[in-house]
This record gives structure tokens, C-alpha cells and sequence, in this order.
């Protein structure tokens, strides 16, 4: 008998040690022997870059002062005069694209990045239909984005794309005025009520109050009458944001999203308590026949596509997810940007008011064929997003080996379109390219950048963002209100350090000195 429980010991720690070889075998050639093999299939074809010093990095571990090197806009405390993007040319990527050339490679973790700023190079990518280019696979973003439109690929998210886009045509966009308007008017009331405080002028940070429209928007859009459970939902979504980002990537780690860590076990519990709230909302909704919004929408087209309950509630929850993730903090931010470029360049401020209040003619809230005829506004946000695109990157992964230009790119490798280099190049813009000048856009994008495709702050192509129009519409209104309630300047509080963080972020925040009108 004792000799029995000896030999299956001897048998369990014999299969632990083989299972322990297997991991740390597997681990080996993903961590070490994959990206050596990419990295000689690119540097073979003559493409160079700087040495892994990445590997095995955390992308949110990139110390703060290293994010502002990649970001390469001037250091907190040094803003340059016009707070425009005068220090992009010393920034990480412009140092490696003058030292290997347009297109060179570099490692993320375990990931190799190429990094491609060739004009046609870029444009073949950007508007490849092939299914085997996709959104590189972030295993840890699970939790947060699960299936959904902005990280899936293939066929489902083909089908996933038909579901939502619909809903983010101009036609429906403009259906969503009342709303947008009632969301702005509060933005408004809020600041009015700080300035009355405060007596006559107030020293706002605005990020937050920026953040609350964009996500009242999208919670009304999203969940119509029941847009306060929606906003309670999407404090939990927030929530998980924000543990996600306190995790960071474990780029390198594969399954390191599986391990029963304390953040993990968080982010779980923080996922089911999330689906089972909009799940909830959903079958209330269907019980009580509300007015169709976004979501009853995307859940009539799912039951269509698929009968499977199980899968038709995955690509409800996960798409009210991803619209949540992909439009709050986006929009939040440019309007952001946007005011702290409009409080620096007063001459712009004026010129934009003026336009409002003729437009408007004595009317306090534009309807949307105002809008439309609000070109100096546009050519603001046009400008904005340029200098200060939210997303700096368009990024792609190969899922098989494929050609652009003369590059094999092998399976496995991830491309970036540098967003904020081809924004700013001057060889595109001219030789003011870092300089805050809306009146480059007078005759519109094709007007202000050749080839037109290189502007690109909602990405182009296949995978373009579906959520551009709402959230032109939402910057404009949002910022013709505040310009014709409001004036304002850069407050002396205002520190100009942009850093990249998921986004393109003020790292200090902007604070606004602002002054009814
Ligand atoms: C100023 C605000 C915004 C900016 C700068 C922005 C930017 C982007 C960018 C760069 C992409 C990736 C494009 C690519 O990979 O080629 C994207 C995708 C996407 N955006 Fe936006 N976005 C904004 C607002 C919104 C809003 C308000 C929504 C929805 C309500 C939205 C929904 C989406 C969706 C669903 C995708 C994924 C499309 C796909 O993969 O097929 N976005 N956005």
C-alpha cells in the first residue's frame, strides 16, 4: 500500500514537472524565440531600429517622463509660447524615423512593432479590406472590451459592424440633437453655477465636465429613457477602466489574465456585475416596449443574426462596452484640447464666437443646419485633432504573412501608422505643421493635407470610427455653447505636459480661467 502511494507520488510530481516544462517552454518561445524570428525576417528585408530594449515592458510602466519623450511635446512647466506641438521633433519616434528611415521596427514587450510613416505605404494599410489584417489580439483588455467591435476580427467583426453602424449614420446622429443639446445645457448650468460662487470669474479644471457630457451623451444615446441605469453602469465600466489601467499590459505574459491575481479577481467580478446590469436594462426594455435607442437596436439586429441567447447577450454587452469605451473619453478629450487651444490663442476664441453668434441669430442653442454652417468651429476641431489626435497610433496586426509596398510582413507582427508624426511632418503640412493654424483647413482636409488620407485623427479605411459624426456633432455644440456663454483664458495653474496614456491626455489636466459673458 505504501509503496502504491510512493509510486503515484512519483507519477503526480513526474506530470507537475513535465507541465512546469511545458509552460516554461512555451513561455521561452513567446517571450524570446517568436520575436527574434520576426525581428530577422524584417531587419533581412534591410529594416532596422533601434535594439529590444523594450522587451518584456509594461506600455503603462513607460515612466511618465519617457510617455513625454514619445509624446514629444514640451516638458510640464516648459509650454511653448502658443502651446502648439513645437517639441514633437525631439519626441522617440521622429529620433528613430531620422536614425532607421519611414518605416523601421521596434519591440513592445514581446511584441515587434513596425513602425511605417511611408505615405502609400501607410494608405495600403490603413485601407487593406483583407480579413487577415486585424486589431492586434490585447488578451488583457478581456475583461473590458471583451468580443466587441473594436478589438474583434474576421467575419465577426464584420458582423458585428453591420449591427452597429446603422445606428451612427448621419440620419440617426441628427436624431440625437435633443439630447445632445439637453446634455450641453447642463455642462453649461454647471459652470454658470461654479462662476456665480466663485463671483464673476472662476478657475475651472474642465476635464471632468468635459468627461460628464460625453458620457451622458452616450448614456442617453445608449439606453434612451433608461439612461440613468446606463450611467450607472458606465461608472462600473469606469471603474474598470481604471483597474485595467492600474494593471496595465502584461505585454509578454501570455495567460497572465487567467492568473487569480487580486486585479484580476476584481476585474472579474467587476465584468459579471456589469453584464448582468445591462442585461437586466435590456429585458426591462423589451417587458416595457420603450422608444428604440441605440441599444434595443443593436440587440433586435444580433437576435437576427444569431438565435443563440448566450451569444446574442455576449454581442449586446460587449458592444455597449466597446461604444461606451470607444466614445466617452475620446470625445471628453478633444473638447478639452480644443478649449485649452482656444483659451491660448485668443484671436481664434473671438473669430469663433463671432461666427456662433451670427449663425445663431439670437437663438441660444444651434439647431443642426446651424451647425453645419459653423466653418470656423470646424476648422478648430479639425486643427485640434491634428495637433492633439486622442489616438496616436493606428494599429494593425498581421494575421498571415502579407505584402505593402516591397515589405513582406510576416505573421505576428503588429503595424503602427504614427498618427502624430504624419500630422505634424512638415513634408504634408508645410512649414508651420507644428503651428495651431485653423485657417489651413479653410478649403477643407483635402485643402490642408496632401494626400488627404494622411489626416487621419478617426483613423481611415475598413475600420474606420463609426462613431465620427456623433462626436463631431457633439464637439460642436458642446463648444458653440460654451463660446457664446463663456470667455476664457489659460489659467496660471495650467501646466502643458501631453502624455500618452490610452489617449493623448493632458497629464495636469487644463484649467480654464472662465468668465460669463
Ligand atoms: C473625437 C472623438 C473620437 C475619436 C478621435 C475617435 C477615433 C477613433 C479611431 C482612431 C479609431 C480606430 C480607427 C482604425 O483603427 O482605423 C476609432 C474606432 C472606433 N470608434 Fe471612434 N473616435 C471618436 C469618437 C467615437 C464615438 C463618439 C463613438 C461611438 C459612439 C466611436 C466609436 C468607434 C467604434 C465603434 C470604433 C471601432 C470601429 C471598427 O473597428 O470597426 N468613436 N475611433
Amino acid at each position: 500500500m505504501v509503496a502504491e502511494l510512493e509510486l503515484i507520488k512519483m507519477l503526480a510530481s513526474s506530470i507537475a514537472a513535465v507541465g512546469l516544462i511545458g509552460v516554461v517552454v512555451s513561455l521561452y518561445n513567446a517571450l524570446v524565440v517568436k520575436p527574434r524570428r520576426l525581428r530577422s525576417l524584417l531587419t533581412k528585408q534591410g529594416i532596422r531600429g533601434p535594439p529590444s530594449t523594450l522587451l518584456l515592458g509594461n506600455i503603462m510602466e513607460i515612466n511618465k517622463s519617457q510617455a513625454r519623450t514619445i509624446t514629444g511635446l514640451a516638458p510640464a512647466g516648459e509650454a511653448p509660447a502658443n502651446h502648439n506641438c513645437s517639441g514633437v521633433l525631439n519626441s522617440l519616434f521622429e529620433q528613430w524615423r531620422r536614425q532607421y528611415g519611414d518605416v523601421y521596427v521596434f519591440a513592445l514587450g514581446n511584441t515587434q512593432v513596425l513602425c511605417v510613416n511611408q505615405p502609400e505605404i501607410v494608405r495600403e494599410i490603413t485601407t487593406c479590406t483583407s480579413l487577415d489584417l486585424g486589431k492586434p489580439l490585447f488578451q488583457d483588455l478581456d475583461p473590458l472590451l471583451g468580443q466587441g467591435i473594436l478589438t474583434s476580427n474576421g467575419t465577426f467583426w464584420a458582423q458585428q459592424r453591420k449591427i452597429l453602424a446603422p445606428e451612427l449614420y448621419m440620419d440617426k446622429v441628427k436624431g440625437m440633437m435633443n439630447l445632445i443639446t439637453e446634455c450641453a445645457i447642463i455642462m453649461v448650468n454647471s459652470w454658470n453655477s461654479i462662476i456665480e460662487t466663485e463671483g464673476g470669474t472662476a478657475d475651472i479644471k474642465i476635464d471632468n465636465h468635459m468627461r460628464s457630457f460625453s458620457g451622458d451623451v452616450i448614456s442617453r444615446a445608449c439606453f434612451g429613457s433608461n439612461f440613468s441605469k446606463g450611467e450607472e453602469i458606465f461608472h462600473k465600466i469606469r471603474s474598470l477602466q481604471k483597474l485595467m489601467s492600474k494593471k496595465g499590459f502584461s505585454f509578454g505574459i501570455p495567460g497572465s489574465s487567467y492568473l487569480p491575481t487580486k486585479i484580476n479577481r476584481e476585474a472579474w467580478a467587476l465584468e459579471k456585475e456589469v453584464a448582468y446590469l445591462i442585461l437586466k436594462v435590456v429585458k426591462e426594455k423589451q417587458e416595457a416596449r420603450y422608444k428604440k435607442d441605440l441599444l434595443q437596436m443593436v440587440l433586435e439586429r444580433a437576435k437576427n443574426g444569431d438565435p443563440h441567447q448566450e451569444a446574442t447577450d455576449r454581442i449586446v454587452v460587449d458592444n455597449c462596452k466597446n461604444v461606451y469605451l470607444a466614445g466617452y473619453e475620446t470625445t471628453a478629450v478633444t473638447a478639452t484640447w480644443c478649449l485649452m487651444l482656444l483659451a491660448a490663442n485668443q484671436n481664434w476664441q473671438d473669430r469663433v464666437r463671432a461666427e456662433v453668434l451670427q449663425v445663431c441669430k439670437g437663438r441660444s442653442t444651434p439647431d443642426y443646419d446651424m451647425l453645419n454652417k459653423m466653418k470656423q468651429l470646424t476648422m478648430v476641431i479639425h486643427e485640434s485633432l491634428r495637433l492633439y489626435p486622442p489616438a496616436t497610433t493606428i494599429s494593425r496586426e498581421v494575421f498571415k504573412d502579407m505584402k505593402f509596398g516591397d515589405i513582406t510582413v510576416p505573421k505576428g507582427v503588429t503595424i503602427w501608422a504614427t498618427v502624430m508624426a504624419l500630422h505634424t511632418d512638415p513634408k504634408i503640412w508645410g512649414p508651420d505643421s507644428y503651428k495651431f493654424n485653423p485657417d489651413r483647413f479653410a478649403n477643407g482636409i483635402a485643402g490642408a493635407c496632401k494626400p488627404p488620407y494622411l489626416y487621419m485623427p478617426f483613423g481611415v479605411g475598413p475600420r474606420v470610427c463609426l462613431g465620427q459624426n456623433l462626436a463631431m456633432i457633439e464637439l460642436k455644440l458642446l463648444l458653440a455653447l460654451i463660446v457664446s456663454n463663456f470667455s476664457f483664458s489659460l489659467s496660471p495653474k495650467y501646466i502643458h505636459a501631453p502624455a500618452i496614456r490610452l489617449l493623448l491626455e493632458p497629464e495636469h489636466g487644463v484649467d480654464l480661467l472662465v468668465r460669463k459673458l
